[in-house]
């Protein structure tokens, strides 16, 4: 049974922080949206809220959630006539004011400074936390206050475009950083920080979010303790749960179980922050909102899809934990399946969580079981260039030197359902290759009969199909080739771009998909994270190969450091009658 309150309670901090902070201050009463808030001083989640809330209700009048209504907080939705329905009308001291205290468990370490307190800085910044709030950091390490402070203070970074009282606001934002020295699995001491977070809380609904960024074998000892000693009595309680889920679908579906003796599945929240990510995010718009991509979604239209990620550093400092991993469970079974998921789907009912990930689940349980023959796996090793060594991953002091861990790997894959039937789905994932990036790649069918053939003047059209290429990172970008005439009097050909480059494009900066992430967990919108049954799917897929390669001891391809990879993925991409986008001398 769950000793976790359930996700019922689910008040928005969001909508009564700001709708509180609307209702006591007389001067913002009295200006009119639609009457009384100046939009440019929230957040712009806040925003939409407010926009569709006061569209619900449709009278001007300030309203909040009740703690029974679900808003629907998809990009594009509008909440329904029912939750609508639901949304009580906030009059001046109408309704208990609520808090949200985050606890980032393992604050010590790497994740947590590297990307989880900048992002909680930038949400502050942006005006997106409600206005009580409270950061408590957890971990074994002995740190006061101050010390936690400092430390975070030194990984806080103001957008360029967000420079004004940026120094200003980190002392206001440390402020409210707090920390708790604790083990993991001891219930006294989560019990003490019960006891200081509802100091802080000062008797408000409370709603507490914790962020697990720690090791996984300590995952449901952290959970355990969380939830039988500093749950929230009055609000919701929600975890973070970072990757791995498991190694494989036994382990993974025990951590499941034992995450469910203390929690309901609604209040967990598995992360995959590829999911965050901007461009990722933008694939459902770019296909159901623009009439010219979705029509040619399908085996008709699409030769094959590529889903590549390369990182130009090695595994430099998590070797230990890299080695019991390996690029697969790192990398192509999460962050690459979701994308690949998110991009083949059938169109879903709504942009709710459950319907999104209904039709992510079926692409996944469609999907044919992956031949080894179908996978190539490599391993960087030492290089010297320009008189630089380069280590290899076996040099790594925390990895066993016969290592056949895979630190690249290529596969192809396919999904047997009517849409995508025979169109091959290429992966490629790696460490330790010549440019740090991540994309998806549509490459689309030939023309047929193509009549520029004949006279395209040394173009092959044959081979130089359209291809819409979405650049998740670096230089976020959008850009389709399509073949076009060269200006001039003759009739030659040749391949150009239709380029959207967001830097170019739009002046603001992208937010950090972590920001994106723990907004959604704070606002209680589960889309982006992935559910018990999608993490099944996904496992069942990469398992039975995983099992092979371990079994077999299957020798990777060894590569140089900071090179393209293996050889052997240009013929696995053969095999299918593909060439990979990104090697191809037009990129
Ligand atoms: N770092 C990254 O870029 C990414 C990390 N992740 C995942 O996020 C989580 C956190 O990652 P990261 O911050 O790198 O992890 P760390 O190894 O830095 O661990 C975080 C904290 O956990 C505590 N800890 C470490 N090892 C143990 C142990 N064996 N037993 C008990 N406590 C331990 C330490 O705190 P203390 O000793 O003070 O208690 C440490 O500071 C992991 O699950 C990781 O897989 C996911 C994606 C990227
Ligand atoms: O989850 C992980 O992701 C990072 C890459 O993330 P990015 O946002 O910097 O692209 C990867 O380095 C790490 O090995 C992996 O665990």
């Amino acid at each position: 049974m769950s000793s976790f309150s359930t996700s019922l309670s689910s008040s928005s901090p969001f909508l009564s922080n700001h709708s509180s902070l609307i209702n006591s201050d007389p001067s913002r009463r009295s200006l009119s949206f639609p009457q009384g808030i100046n939009l440019d001083d929230l957040c712009v989640r806040s925003k939409r809220k407010l926009v569709q809330s006061s569209v619900a209700v449709g009278d001007g009048s300030v309203i909040t959630k009740s703690s029974s209504a679900e808003i629907k907080t998809g990009p594009l939705s509008i909440p329904s006539q029912e939750a609508a329905d639901k949304l009580v009308i906030e009059s001046n001291g109408g309704e208990q004011q609520s808090t949200v205290s985050i606890t980032v468990v393992g604050a010590s370490g790497d994740l947590a400074k590297k990307k989880i307190f900048p992002a909680l800085f930038a949400l502050y910044y942006e005006g997106c936390l409600p206005e009580h709030f409270t950061i408590y950091g957890y971990a074994r390490s002995k740190m006061t206050d101050a010390e936690l402070r400092d430390m975070v203070s030194k990984t806080l970074t103001c957008r360029i475009d967000k420079r004004e009282n940026c120094g200003e606001k980190m002392e206001e934002f440390l402020k409210r950083c707090f920390y708790h020295t604790g083990q993991y699995d001891s219930q006294e001491h989560f019990v003490t920080l019960d006891k200081k977070l509802k100091e802080h809380e000062g008797g408000r609904l409370s709603n507490r979010l914790f962020y697990l960024s720690i090791p996984p074998n300590i995952f449901v000892d952290a959970v355990k303790c969380a939830s039988s000693s500093a749950s929230s009595i009055s609000g919701w309680t929600r975890v973070i749960v970072e990757k791995p889920f498991g190694r494989d679908s036994k382990t993974s579906a025990a951590l499941t179980k034992s995450l469910k003796q203390y929690l309901e599945e609604d209040q967990i929240f598995r992360i995959d922050h590829y999911l965050g990510k901007e461009l990722v995010e933008n694939l459902s718009v770019l296909r159901f909102s623009n009439l010219i991509f979705e029509p040619l979604w399908s085996r008709q239209y699409i030769q094959n899809v590529q889903f590549i990620f390369s990182e130009d550093f090695g595994t430099e400092g998590r070797g230990g934990y890299f080695d019991h991993y390996g690029i697969i469970r790192d990398i192509m079974q999460n962050h690459l399946l979701q994308i690949l998921a998110l991009f083949a789907m059938e169109t879903p009912v709504s942009l709710d969580a459950e319907d999104i990930r209904n039709e992510k689940v079926k692409v996944l349980r469609s999907m044919r079981p992956i031949q080894l023959e179908d996978v190539v796996i490599g391993q960087y090793k030492s290089t010297t260039k320009g008189g630089v060594t380069y280590p290899g991953y076996t040099d790594d002091k925390t990895v066993p030197k016969d290592s056949l861990t895979p630190t690249f790997a290529a596969a192809a894959l396919f999904i047997d359902n009517a849409r995508w039937d025979g169109v091959p789905f290429l992966m490629k994932a790696g460490k330790a290759l010549h440019t740090r990036s991540a994309e998806i790649r549509v490459q689309f069918r030939h023309v047929p009969g193509n009549l520029y053939n004949r006279n395209s003047g040394g173009t092959n059209l044959d081979r130089t199909t359209n291809e819409l290429v979405i650049r998740v990172q670096p230089d976020e970008g959008i850009y389709l080739k399509i073949n076009n005439k060269v200006p001039g009097l003759g009739m030659r050909l040749d391949q150009s771009n239709l380029n959207l480059l967001y830097s170019a494009r739009y002046s603001k900066e992208i937010p950090d998909a972590y920001e994106r992430l723990l907004l959604d967990a704070i606002e209680g919108e589960r889309r982006l994270f992935i559910r018990s049954d999608e993490l099944d799917a996904a496992w069942a897929l990469f398992t039975p190969l995983l099992k092979e390669i371990e079994e077999k001891k299957t020798i990777p391809e060894f590569y140089p450091y900071g090179s393209r990879g293996p050889v052997g993925a240009h013929y696995l991409a053969a095999k299918h009658n593909v060439q990979w986008g990104d090697l191809s001398l037009d990129q």
